[in-house]
């Protein structure tokens, strides 16, 4: 059985830990928690799991896998202490990896600890198309995302429009993937990982809305080279305990952590 640290329990590690159950045959039991303020989490996802906000405990667990669903500060901080310990690291937060020496630092952990370093889709959709075109020449791609003005509370989008009033669909920003990764950091992660998965992030065409026609997350890939022409859109149901994410996410790593143990690998 897989032992799994979390790092971070906030709206996607909480839905990620109701995969957690022999229903959903997910071999695997979350053996340690990591976050800033562990007197917050009331109900611990199983009775022996071990909760802190110490690395040192955290790390001492033995685990097989740390799956990173707590921010870009997060992916820094621990990193690559995961790969180094000897564990797969999964991470959500993944527009982190814009900064080239934190990413580079990470694929060498991964090397030399023989472990991976593994971005699930998440959110978007088309990352295994346009990673296998990759391989020959790619032309151009492009994401549109677009969120309810719900999603944007606490972001710096609030100066730029009134959220409680808007009414047509307003573009906050237009640009490459390295920029919007950044500017982001909570809601367009999807960004980075297209990029990754495609032209690179200078090269990844990005435009984000706020939205008030639409009560999903949106996010609409397109690209063409050698391959062909993909068009692909997704419009995620938002989590309830945080509109800027999706339920898809938590759905998405469980997939990751099947993978790793999986007779038979679908759609990778
Ligand atoms: N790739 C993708 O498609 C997507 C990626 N994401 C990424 O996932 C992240 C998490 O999303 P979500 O669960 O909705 O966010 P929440 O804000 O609901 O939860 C964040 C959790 O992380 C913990 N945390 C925050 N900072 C740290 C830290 N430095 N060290 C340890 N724990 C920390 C928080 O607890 P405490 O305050 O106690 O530390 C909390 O438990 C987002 O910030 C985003 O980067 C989200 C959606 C899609
Ligand atoms: O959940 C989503 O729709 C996407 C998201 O927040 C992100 O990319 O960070």
């Amino acid at each position: 059985m897989l032992k799994v640290g979390l790092i971070g329990y906030g709206a996607i590690g909480k839905d990620l830990a109701t995969y957690f159950d022999r229903e959903h045959g997910l071999n695997a039991k979350i053996t340690g928690i990591l976050v800033r303020s562990p007197e917050k989490i009331s109900i611990p996802p199983n009775e022996r799991c071990v909760i802190t906000n110490e690395e040192d405990t955290f790390f001492s667990l033995g685990l097989d896998v740390v799956v990173e669903a707590a921010g870009h500060q997060s992916v820094q901080q621990y990193g690559v202490m995961a790969l180094a310990k000897g564990a797969h690291l999964v991470i959500v937060s993944v527009g982190a990896l814009t900064d080239d020496e934190l990413f580079s630092s990470l694929k060498e952990a991964a090397v030399a600890s023989k472990k991976q370093l593994i971005i699930p889709s998440a959110a978007i959709a088309g990352l295994d198309r346009i990673n296998a075109a990759s391989n020959h020449t790619l032309e151009e791609v492009k994401l549109v995302s677009r969120k309810p003005p719900r999603a944007w509370y606490g972001t710096f989008v609030e100066e730029k429009v009134d959220l409680k009033t808007i009414k047509e669909p307003f573009c906050v920003f237009d640009g490459y993937a390295r920029e919007s990764a950044k500017l982001f950091p909570e809601s367009v992660n999807v960004s980075a990982a297209l990029s990754l998965a495609g032209m690179g992030f200078d090269q990844t065409k990005v435009q984000v809305f706020v939205d008030p026609t639409i009560e999903k997350n949106s996010h609409e890939v397109t690209a063409k080279g050698h391959f062909g022409e993909v068009s692909v859109k997704v419009q995620n149901t938002p989590l309830l305990d945080n509109p800027k994410s999706s339920y898809i996410v938590s759905m998405s790593i469980v997939k990751a952590l099947k993978n790793l143990s999986a007779p038979v690998v679908i759609g990778v």
